[in-house]
């Protein structure tokens, strides 16, 4: 994820297929891996290693540079006019697209062509073309990659053999992209507990912090343990999705912050509790995809069609790692401070009972209307 997110390439190796047809009786060296870079962090050199790596001259396939983005990406290409629309053939797979680029576009210009919130300019339209030429799976794998990265979810591939990878990648990035399913939920449940102190807080003075750190070497979640909970009871519990703008600075556009600091008041009069501080900004998508969110609900999105048109879900938090720290702390029943009814059923769907939902809603303001509405019809919430 680091390497991607510093601009740099990743090969992905489909095991099971080869150009999209089957490998059966082929030689192992003809097979073709994808080199990746995330179309966010294109810059000029590496655009030119990846026009290097296609050269058939250099030991490349010579079928040129292809851009993976979404499905929904590509259809508001397609809108503006900056992409012919495809064959209905070329659609492999619904969720995502695949463009064949010119070899003359700029670095620049390709991360325009990924960021639904810049205006592209007019002449990006001069080169894109559908195409369907690189196996679903290394494509599915090479989007996956950006989104386990928290960047936009385009990226740039170029097959070449296996045999000239090491040429190009440092055997520590290579991936097959059969494991990525499996790594993104591996993460999620593999954390270990590696840091803890009392840290008394206003209003809540007997309060430990523990951290807990992902397998996949990404943020830490927080355990912010209030009192000395009963686990022999179902406990008192909030799961809390960092939010940078809301907690710390006291942004308006969401409820973040009087939810934070109502959760940590509502566990110290109950006498005791757990609020799961969790990585997880934005509902998943990062802080940086969040701000771009914003920035497509100004321009007249929702808040559940702003994470559609960057190329994510809804809503990607998984519930694992909440499920995992409640019972690395002994906590196997919980009271669920909570509007979410999705929350709800994460949590139980990862082993953990939730006895009751305690409702957990604060008052509006003039910037949060629209988002809490939108929660409340769109998402279900229960205010
Ligand atoms: N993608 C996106 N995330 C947002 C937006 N506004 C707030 N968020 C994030 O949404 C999350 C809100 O999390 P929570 O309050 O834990 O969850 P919830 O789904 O609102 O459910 P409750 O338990 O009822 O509060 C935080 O991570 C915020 O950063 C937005 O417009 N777009
Ligand atoms: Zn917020």
């Amino acid at each position: 994820m680091a390497e991607l997110r510093r601009g740099g390439i990743v090969a992905l190796l489909d095991g099971q297929q080869m150009d999209g047809q089957q490998m059966d009786g082929q030689q192992p060296a003809h097979r073709h891996a994808a080199l990746v870079i995330a179309a966010e962090m294109l810059e000029q050199p590496a655009l030119a290693t990846l026009l290097a790596a296609n050269n058939a001259g250099q030991g490349g396939t010579g079928r040129g540079i292809r851009l993976v983005v979404t499905a929904e990406r590509a259809n508001a290409l397609v809108r503006r006019g900056l992409v012919p629309a495809p064959a209905a053939a070329t659609a492999a797979d619904d969720s995502h697209r695949l463009l064949a680029l010119s070899g003359a576009l700029a670095a620049e210009a390709i991360r325009q062509i990924a960021d639904p919130t810049v205006e592209p300019v007019a002449w990006l339209a001069a080169g894109i073309v559908p195409v369907a030429d690189v196996a679903p799976a290394l494509c599915q794998g090479a989007i996956e990659l950006t989104k386990l990265a928290r960047l936009l979810p385009a990226a740039l591939i170029v097959l070449v053999p296996h045999s000239a990878l090491e040429r190009w990648v440092d055997p520590a990035f290579r991936l097959e992209a059969a494991d990525l399913p499996a790594f993104r939920r591996n993460a999620a449940a593999n954390l270990r507990r590696v840091g803890s102190a009392p840290v008394p807080l206003d209003g809540a003075e007997s309060c430990e912090i523990v951290a807990f750190r992902p397998s996949d070497g990404g943020k830490e979640h927080l355990a912010i343990v209030i009192g000395r909970p009963d686990t022999s009871q179902p406990v008192l519990v909030r799961l809390h999705s960092e939010c940078y703008t809301g907690d710390l600075l006291g942004s308006l556009r969401c409820d973040c912050g009087p939810q934070l600091r109502g959760a940590i008041a509502a566990i110290e009069k109950a006498g005791s509790g757990v609020l799961l501080y969790l990585a997880q900004e934005g509902r998943g998508i990062g802080l940086v995809n969040k701000l771009r969110a914003y920035r497509l609900q100004d321009a007249g999105a929702d808040t559940l069609d702003a994470n559609l048109q960057l190329g994510y879900g809804a809503d990607e938090r998984l519930y694992e790692p909440a499920a995992e720290m409640l019972r690395q702390l002994g906590v196997g029943a919980v009271r669920l401070l909570t509007n979410n009814p999705e929350k709800v059923a994460g949590l139980a769907q990862c082993g953990i009972a939730v006895i009751e939902r305690v409702p957990h809603v604060f008052q509006a303001n003039d910037h949060n209307e629209r988002y809490l509405s939108t929660k409340a019809i769109r998402f279900g919430h229960m205010f």
